[in-house]
């Protein structure tokens, strides 16, 4: 059986924190606070895949108030969300996403950001989408408040994945 997951996530752009965006930094005079690394793409797809495998959200996985999450790589938090599918015997089948930011300029990391989490995922590149879009300036993205990110994935057992043609 096929299991489809949604994921969906917000992080406040502050001064004095890198912009970690894909497990990309991106250079920005503002960054993601969280306690984490704030990856809010990352944590977009975590959520999409715990979703699809009935497995909760990020926060039950890797509470914040866990100091052992102080400040780490949201690609770590993917790999072990990725094992867990694995255990349960799914693999990635494809993987869409939207990052919502009315700056910086997103496209020239996009490739990077899309080679990171094929590689965390145990995917292609061919089975990842990542896609940035502003919000002409409206709501609390547009006003640079943050930035949010929203993440769809299919995934399909182990052996059917294999067979997929990419
Ligand atoms: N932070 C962003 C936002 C958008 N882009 C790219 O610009 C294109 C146009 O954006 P609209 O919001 O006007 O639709 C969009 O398709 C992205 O390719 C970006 O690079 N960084
Ligand atoms: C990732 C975790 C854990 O460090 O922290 P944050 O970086 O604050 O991210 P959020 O999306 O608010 O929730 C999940 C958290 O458990």
């Amino acid at each position: 059986m096929m299991r489809i997951g949604h994921g969906y996530d917000v992080h406040r752009l502050v001064a004095e924190r890198k912009l970690i965006l894909g497990g990309v930094e991106v250079p920005h005079a503002l960054g993601l606070l969280g306690h984490s690394d704030a990856d809010v793409l990352l944590h977009a797809i975590c959520d999409a895949i715990l979703g699809a495998i009935a497995e909760g959200d990020i926060g039950r996985h890797f509470p914040d108030t866990d100091p052992a999450y102080r400040g780490i790589s949201s690609l770590k938090l993917l790999r072990e969300v990725i094992a867990l599918a694995e255990a349960k015997g799914y693999a990635i089948g494809n993987l869409d996403a939207t990052v919502i930011a009315q700056r910086p300029k997103l496209a020239p990391y996009i490739r990077k950001m899309v080679a990171n989490i094929a590689e965390a995922c145990h995917a292609d590149i061919r089975q990842v989408n990542v896609k940035a879009t502003t919000t002409e300036e409206l709501g609390f993205e547009g006003r640079a408040e943050g930035i949010s990110a929203h993440a769809v994935v299919l995934l399909a057992p182990i052996e059917i994945s294999r067979e997929l043609d990419v």
